[in-house]
């Protein structure tokens, strides 16, 4: 949840809600006239790499944002989903009428997906996050309403890493001011304050994929590492873990901050924790907006407790490309702009075309194989179900359950005529995933399944694919 203290209360009958209406959707979209019946030969094929029926792919709606790259749009058109792809996010009104028609969305960090707007999208099956964070979606409110989410967990950490090294060099070089006045037309040639990085000291916190990636390239030059992560991790190279936060703000000369946004992040760095890091010490931020209080930078940088900082991410994005980046977004950006030795970069750290290449095709199979296939393999917010099909002429049941006891008795009850090939289930906090197999069940009996299963109480939603 995002903080509202509300959804908890008024969840169960809100999931019940919307899974009526999202079991609707599907239940027209699989028992359409063109659709409702499939000749043995047009039956689902022994391999799985074609989809599953009942759907047409011609009928999965897809609608990616935030100029997801050619390589996942490529995936997803192949499967002949109808795909809008478009390059910016959209403002949360037009977000909410795009959302309400389609099956499958796509985004990348700036789109927030909040209960708000998933409460519209009543045909959303899947969520791909073209990106490393999930923050930007409320990832319960997703699963309690059977929407599943993918993200592609370290296809950009190496491109993050590699920024974060040329950022250590051009600030402690102040090579960003040298430049920015050479373009201006100003000549000053400086050695006052620039150092080289060999022999310094580089704080990381978190040292998750992009944290210990990072070590090891630091070290090559030459750096000694220490880091803070609230969980034991194995050191790379020389590195040493520290026990807190502090004690790394203390030893370090570069502080790198590579921590997901969570309410504990929120802020981390401010006002005492400048206070605590060396004089004329430098950090880099290039997680997420929320984690650094921008007015304390600014006025660590202006006491000079700062000698740089870079920053690639802001609490407040704009939404595209010649976008302002100014007051309106952020009160603050205007001083920020004036702040010397500060690197301003537009969120790039993910932004190279091996990452996003490697991205789109990491999400796309993910997404295709969820809507063709059910697997949620790889999924932040769902139990993790997957089952392997040798042979053809089985239906696939796809059930998705608030996580309460007795819904496989009824399900067993509901199932005990069929001939039950394979069964599979999970469970993750309140929701819970079964996928079953079942042979020898004609085109009637399925539908009749269908909405047997479709009316189980606790169903969420439920799909049959065969
Ligand atoms: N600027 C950009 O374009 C990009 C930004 N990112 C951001 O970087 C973040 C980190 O990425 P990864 O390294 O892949 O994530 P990760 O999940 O592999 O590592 C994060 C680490 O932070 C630690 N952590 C969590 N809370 C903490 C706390 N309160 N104090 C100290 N450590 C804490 C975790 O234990 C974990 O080891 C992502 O969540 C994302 O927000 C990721 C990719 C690109
Ligand atoms: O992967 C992430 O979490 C990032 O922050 C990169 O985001 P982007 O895909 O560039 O919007």
């Amino acid at each position: 949840m995002n903080g509202d203290p509300t959804d908890a209360q008024d969840i169960i009958p809100r999931v019940d809600k919307l899974a009526r209406s999202v079991s609707n959707s599907w239940n027209s979209l699989s028992t359409s006239p063109s659709l409702a019946f499939h000749p043995p030969q047009l039956r689902r094929p022994s391999t799985v790499t074609k989809p599953l029926k009942p759907f047409e792919t011609k009928n999965i709606k897809v609608l990616l944002l935030e100029n997801v790259n050619k390589t996942g749009q490529d995936l997803l058109r192949e499967q002949g989903y109808i795909v809008e792809a478009l390059k910016t996010s959209l403002p949360e009104d037009q977000l909410i009428e795009k959302i309400r028609d389609v099956h499958v969305v796509g985004i990348r960090s700036k789109t927030r997906l909040t209960a708000k707007v998933l409460r519209e999208a009543r045909n959303l099956i899947v969520i791909g996050a073209f990106c490393i964070g999930t923050n930007q979606v409320d990832l319960e409110f997703a699963a309690e309403n059977g929407i599943t989410v993918f993200n592609s967990p370290f296809s950009n950490s190496r491109s993050v890493a590699e920024l974060t090294i040329a950022e250590i060099i051009m600030l402690s070089r102040q090579a960003g001011d040298r430049s920015n006045e050479l373009h201006n037309g100003t000549w000053n040639k400086v050695s006052a304050g620039c150092w080289e990085v060999r022999g310094k000291t580089l704080g990381i916190i978190g040292y998750g994929h992009i944290g210990s990636q990072l070590s090891v390239l630091a070290e090559t030059m030459g750096m000694g590492v220490v880091y803070y992560d609230v969980l034991t991790m194995m050191a790379m190279g020389t590195a040493r873990q520290l026990p807190s936060l502090e004690k790394v703000l203390a030893e370090a000369d570069f502080i790198t901050l590579h921590v997901p946004e969570l309410p504990e992040t929120k802020n981390m760095i401010g006002e005492k924790q400048f206070s605590q890091m060396k004089d004329g010490s430098y950090l880099i931020n290039n997680s997420r907006g929320t984690v650094v209080d921008i007015p304390s930078l600014i006025n660590a940088s202006r006491s000079g407790k700062l000698a740089g900082a870079a920053l690639d991410v802001y609490p407040n994005e704009p939404g595209g490309n010649g976008d302002y980046f100014n007051n309106d977004l952020n009160t603050w950006t205007t001083d920020l702009r004036s702040l010397k030795n500060i690197i301003l970069t537009p969120h790039i750290g993910g932004s190279t075309e091996e990452a996003q290449s490697a991205i789109g095709a990491e999400v796309g199979h993910a997404l295709v194989s969820y809507v063709n296939e059910g697997s949620t393999t790889g999924a932040v917010n769902m139990p993790e179900v997957s089952v392997r099909t040798t042979e053809p002429n089985l239906a696939r049941v796809l059930f998705i359950h608030q996580n309460v006891p007795g819904v496989l008795r009824k399900v067993n009850t509901i199932l005990a005529d069929y001939n039950i090939e394979r069964q599979k289930s999970e469970s993750r906090g309140k929701v819970a995933y079964l996928m079953l197999e079942v042979s020898g069940a004609g085109e009637q009996e399925i539908a009749t399944l269908y909405k047997e299963l479709e009316s189980v109480q606790a169903c969420i939603r439920t799909r049959v694919l065969y």
